[in-house]
Parts: C-alpha cells; sequence; structure tokens
C-alpha cells in the first residue's frame, strides 16, 4: 500500500508568497505650539498645561488628577495593576489642541497602514475617534493585549506620545511571522524618536488593533499619550467614488507576486488534478458582532434568529465587499477571487464530538451563529448542533485520506484474520470428525468381537448341557438388559463431552465477540469522526489545530482595554473551491455579495 500523499507541494509554495507587513506605522510630526495645550480636570476645577514644555510639578499635577486605567478581561473592567499600571483620563475630561482630524496622520494612516487597501481608503472613509489620555509615570506599564473592538467598523489604534520627559515605555508589537510558528516582534520607542527631534513634536504609532502590543515599563518621568481608535465609515457615508483620474491605481507587489503564484499552480495540472477545497486562515481577526448575553446566543423566536443570520452572513461578507480586511488578507482575497475561483469568508468554531470526546470537530459558517449559553445543555453533540445551525463540517484531506488508507488496511487485515481462523476451524472439525469415526469403529468391532465370544461360549455350554437352554435366553435377557443400561451411561458421558463441546462452542463464540468487537470499535471510529460527512481540506495557512482552544471564540479572552460585550474578535478563513485541472472555476459555487 503506497503512503498517503501529502500536502501539495504547491501549495506550500504559494504559501511561501505571501509575505506580510508590520502591521503598523510610526513617525514623528512637528506641531505649532498651541496644538501640545491641554486643559484637563473636572467642572470648576480645569488646568492647562502645554505638553511640550511642561514642568515636572505639572505633570505631577495632571498625574494625580488621573484615575487609575482599567482594562477588559472576559467582557469584565477590570483594574489590576499587576497587569496595567498607568493613569488615565476619559475623552470628556480633557481638551487638547492637535486636531487630528485635520493633521496629516489620517494620510498615514491611508497610505501606509492601510496601503493594501482595495479602496484606497480616502480620508473621509475613515473616523477617528479620541479615545482616552494616559499618562504612565515611573514604573507604569501595560502588559501584552489587544485592543478591545468598539464595533465592527474598528480596524486600529493610534497612540500620539507628548515630548515630555520620560525614559523606557517603548511599545512592543508581535504578530505571526512569515514562516510557520514564527513570530515577529517589532518596537515603537517614542522616547529614543522624540530625542531626535530638534522642533517640538509628538511620536505617533497607528497599529491594527487585533495586533497584540505591549508598553514596557517606565523608568523615569512621565509618558504622556492619547489614544484613538479607528474605524472605517459606513460605506453610506463614503460612498461617492472618487473621479476615476484622483487617483494612482496602485498595485502591491505583494498582490502581483502572490496572483502569479496562484496563476502558476491553478494552471499545473499535477495540481489536485480532481480539484479541492483550500483554506487560508487570514493573519487578521475581525470585530464581528456576535449574541453573547444572559441567554446566550439563543434566540427565542424563530424571526430573531432568521434576522440574526441574515445579519451576521451580511457583516462578513461585508468585510470583503467594503474593503474591510486589513493587509495580506485582503490581498489574498482579491487574488484568488480575481482566478475566478469560488471563494467565501467563514468563521469556525471548534466543537467537541459528544460530552465524553475529547476530539475536536471543526465546523465553518458564513456568519456568526446563534449559540446555546454555556449552561444550557444541548441534546446533539456540539458538531450536530453546528451543522443544524447550518455550520459545514469541515477536515483536513489529508487526514481524511490518511484515515481511509488506515480502515482499508484495518478492513484487509481483519479478513484475512478472519479467513485464518475459519480455515483453523474447518480443520479441527474435519480432525474431530475423523477421530469420532474411529472411536465409532473401534467401538463396534470391540462388541462384535465380545459377542462372538460370548456366542462361542454359550454353544460350548450348550453342547456339554443342553438342558439349561431356557435359562441362557433368560441370561442373554440380562445381558442384553446390562449392555442396555451401559449404553446409556455412555450415552451420558458423551452428554458430558457434549457439555464439554458446549464450552468449547462457547469459547468460539468469545472469538466472535472479539472480531463484533473489532467490528464496534471500527464503526465507532467512523461515528466519532464521520468522515463521511466532512468536507475534505486543505489547509493552506492556520490549520485550526494550531490555534485549538486559543483562537476560538468560546475559549477566547477579550483582554482588551475596557470590555464591550457584544463585538469580539474573529478569526476567519478563506474558503476556495478548486475545480478538476483544465476547469479550476467549476466548483460548486458560493454566493459572493458583490
Ligand atoms: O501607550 C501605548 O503605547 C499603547 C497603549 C495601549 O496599548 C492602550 O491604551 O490600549
Ligand atoms: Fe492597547
Amino acid at each position: 500500500m503506497s503512503e498517503p500523499p501529502r500536502q501539495p507541494e504547491q501549495l506550500r509554495w504559494l504559501r511561501s508568497k505571501i509575505v506580510a507587513r508590520p502591521p503598523y506605522c510610526q513617525g514623528t510630526l512637528a506641531l505649532p505650539d498651541s496644538d501640545f495645550t491641554l486643559f484637563y480636570g473636572t467642572e470648576g476645577n480645569a488646568h492647562r498645561i502645554n505638553l511640550s514644555a511642561s514642568s515636572p510639578a505639572q505633570l505631577q499635577h495632571l498625574a494625580e488628577t488621573c484615575a487609575p486605567a482599567t482594562f477588559g478581561v472576559a467582557g469584565e473592567d477590570v483594574y489590576d495593576e499587576t497587569y496595567r499600571k498607568a493613569g488615565k483620563l476619559d475623552n470628556k475630561d480633557f481638551s487638547i489642541g492637535f486636531d487630528v482630524r485635520t493633521s496629516s496622520l489620517v494620510d498615514v494612516i491611508r497610505t501606509e497602514l492601510l496601503v493594501e487597501n482595495p479602496k484606497r481608503v480616502r480620508s473621509e472613509d475613515l473616523n477617528i475617534e479620541l479615545y482616552k489620555l494616559n499618562v504612565y509615570g515611573k514604573d507604569a506599564f501595560f502588559k501584552a493585549h489587544v485592543d478591545t473592538p468598539r464595533s465592527e467598523l474598528m480596524f486600529g489604534s493610534l497612540v500620539i506620545v507628548f515630548p515630555t520627559p520620560h525614559e523606557g515605555g517603548a511599545l512592543k508589537l508581535r504578530a505571526p511571522g512569515n514562516g510557520e510558528g514564527e513570530t515577529s516582534e517589532w518596537t515603537f520607542d517614542p522616547s529614543a524618536l522624540l530625542a531626535q527631534q530638534d522642533q517640538p513634536s509628538i511620536a505617533y504609532v497607528a497599529f491594527f488593533s487585533d495586533v497584540e502590543h505591549e508598553v514596557m515599563p517606565v523608568t523615569s518621568g512621565h509618558r504622556v499619550t492619547i489614544t484613538y481608535n479607528l474605524f472605517y465609515a459606513l460605506a453610506s457615508q463614503s460612498d461617492r467614488e472618487p473621479p476615476a483620474h484622483s487617483m494612482p491605481k496602485q498595485i502591491s507587489t505583494n498582490e502581483q507576486s502572490f496572483t502569479d503564484a496562484l496563476r502558476a499552480v491553478l494552471a499545473d495540472p499535477s495540481f489536485l488534478p480532481t480539484g479541492g477545497n483550500l483554506m487560508f486562515g487570514l493573519r487578521h481577526q475581525y470585530p464581528l458582532a456576535t449574541p453573547f448575553g444572559e441567554s446566550g446566543g439563543r434566540f427565542a423566536r424563530q424571526r430573531d434568529a432568521e434576522a440574526w443570520r441574515k445579519t451576521s452572513r451580511a457583516a462578513l461578507r461585508a468585510l470583503e465587499s467594503e474593503g474591510r480586511l486589513k493587509a495580506t488578507d485582503g490581498v489574498m482575497l482579491r487574488a484568488l477571487r480575481g482566478s475566478g475561483l469560488d471563494v467565501g469568508l467563514k468563521v469556525m468554531y471548534e466543537a467537541r464530538w459528544s460530552q465524553w470526546e475529547r476530539t475536536m470537530g471543526y465546523v465553518v459558517a458564513d456568519g456568526v451563529l446563534p449559540l446555546p449559553h454555556v449552561s444550557e445543555m444541548i441534546q446533539d453533540s456540539a458538531v450536530e448542533f453546528l451543522q443544524g445551525e447550518g455550520g459545514e463540517l469541515v477536515q483536513d484531506a489529508v487526514v481524511l485520506m490518511r484515515r481511509a488508507m488506515e480502515r482499508e488496511k484495518a478492513k484487509a487485515e481483519a479478513k484475512v484474520r478472519a479467513e485464518a481462523k475459519a480455515k483453523a476451524k474447518a480443520e479441527a472439525e474435519i480432525e474431530a470428525k475423523a477421530k469420532a469415526e474411529a472411536e465409532a469403529k473401534a467401538k463396534a468391532e470391540a462388541e462384535a468381537k465380545a459377542k462372538a465370544e460370548a456366542e462361542e461360549k454359550a454353544r460350548a455350554e450348550a453342547e456339554a448341557n443342553p438342558a439349561k437352554g431356557e435359562v441362557k435366553v433368560n441370561e442373554d435377557k440380562a445381558e442384553a438388559t446390562a449392555d442396555k443400561e451401559k449404553d446409556k451411561d455412555e450415552a451420558k458421558s458423551e452428554g458430558e463431552d457434549e457439555d464439554e463441546d458446549d464450552e468449547d462452542d462457547g469459547e468460539d463464540e468469545g472469538e466472535d465477540e472479539d472480531e463484533d468487537e473489532d467490528e464496534y470499535e471500527y464503526e465507532h471510529a467512523i461515528g466519532w469522526y464521520r468522515d463521511d460527512e466532512a468536507t475534505p481540506v486543505f489547509w493552506v495557512t492556520d490549520p485550526p489545530i494550531a490555534r485549538s482552544g486559543k483562537g476560538f471564540q468560546r475559549t477566547i479572552q477579550t483582554y482588551g482595554n475596557e470590555p464591550c460585550m457584544d463585538v469580539v474578535y474573529w478569526r476567519i478563513w478563506i474558503f476556495a473551491r478548486v475545480g478538476p485541472a483544465g476547469q479550476r472555476e467549476t466548483a460548486q459555487a458560493i454566493k459572493a455579495s458583490k
């Protein structure tokens, strides 16, 4: 039997063509003096400070006015100094001269952070919302976290750092690297950047807010920051198409190389000759409305559930149609769609097969599904439940092939074993029969001999004493009765033998049961994994098993800067159905909205 095929080589090559740029942009920006003016405080107790020329005493006052900064953990707003030590002012408690909306940072975000965005996002496509002012004094820090998504339209965070004297407080950003299992790390070091400026400046960093980041401890002074949440404007607010001549139509180098590689792979007749399904894990996570809360996601009324399904599917499709996919995520999807393949975005659930089984099944869906509350019992297995909600069970095509081959092998081996056993049994039966025949023959011969001897003896006696004839007859009768008794005894002992045989049979049955058990286990295995029900997929990137327990909504911790229950980050995959060689576009379509 040949080895099961490995992941098609071409897929690994294709994967290597998806090269991500750093998920952030940074720099400094010189500003007029008035932009550094900060008013802060409460009603009747306001203060003013110039953040480019502040005294330690002024900064100390600002720091003391701040409340301890909290952050979100699994939907709760918590204060924990081992996790985040900093002061904060809510946006209603301060006013800064700097106006981000009219600043050149809008263009920086558009052209640098969103450089791979197909819509060439215009300024009016962005909403930048002032969020908080933070003061990090000596020993203040903020451990690794992602920023809580405030809505489905939020994609990033912008932090500006003022030139107040301080050391330490670098921001580390971390994301999966380009190689499998690699992590990339970048550093934004505002105190170092600001120290190099000869004009009053701020340092800025803008990043995709699902990217892990961490503020290292401040070792001296005060690190004063303002954070903004970055949103896409709703399509309806910005649906004016720019005049065709107003903007160059760029194509990122990333997009070109991935498109070329994809084209080459699809043209190769040895690549999935009979077609197949590809799964590409998106690098970034996306905020999607999620029905949590009191009753879990379950909707009491069918009508509400239907409405939810519609909304959640539309939300997932909007990521593509409204150009909200970040960086290489958008690059991949555009290239796949451009090649004519049938593609769609999917959320994925990791679900147990049953209460007793630790093995996970993976179910994909076209939108966030309404789930039962954790405390609610579901009758079916979690996998079946999700299937019932419209989810599609998927399984690694390579695993499916391997298991199919293992099953074939086990079946063939069981057949060989059964045949050998049947043969041995038949042979034993033949032997037993021959033995029984030989015994019967020997017995018959012994009886015949005994009878002949008795007759011989009787004849001799009759010859010697003819008057005893009558008695002889009676004696014969007595002997006959005795013989009968003897036969009975023998019959009885044969019966006992039969019992013994029964026991043998019993053992045989026991072995048959073993066989039944083999069969049972085999059926059972099929039952667990339901391989015949699963859609085979090749994981080009991000097999979900690599993220087990981490990237799935039921287990994800929404560490963030403050909690928000109804919109959480989701991991998303691109599902691409590839037709057979020569007809790649013919696989059944999942309809895209636009
Ligand atoms: O101050 C920074 O550099 C980042 C702050 C941050 O991550 C946050 O407030 O969520
Ligand atoms: Fe943050």
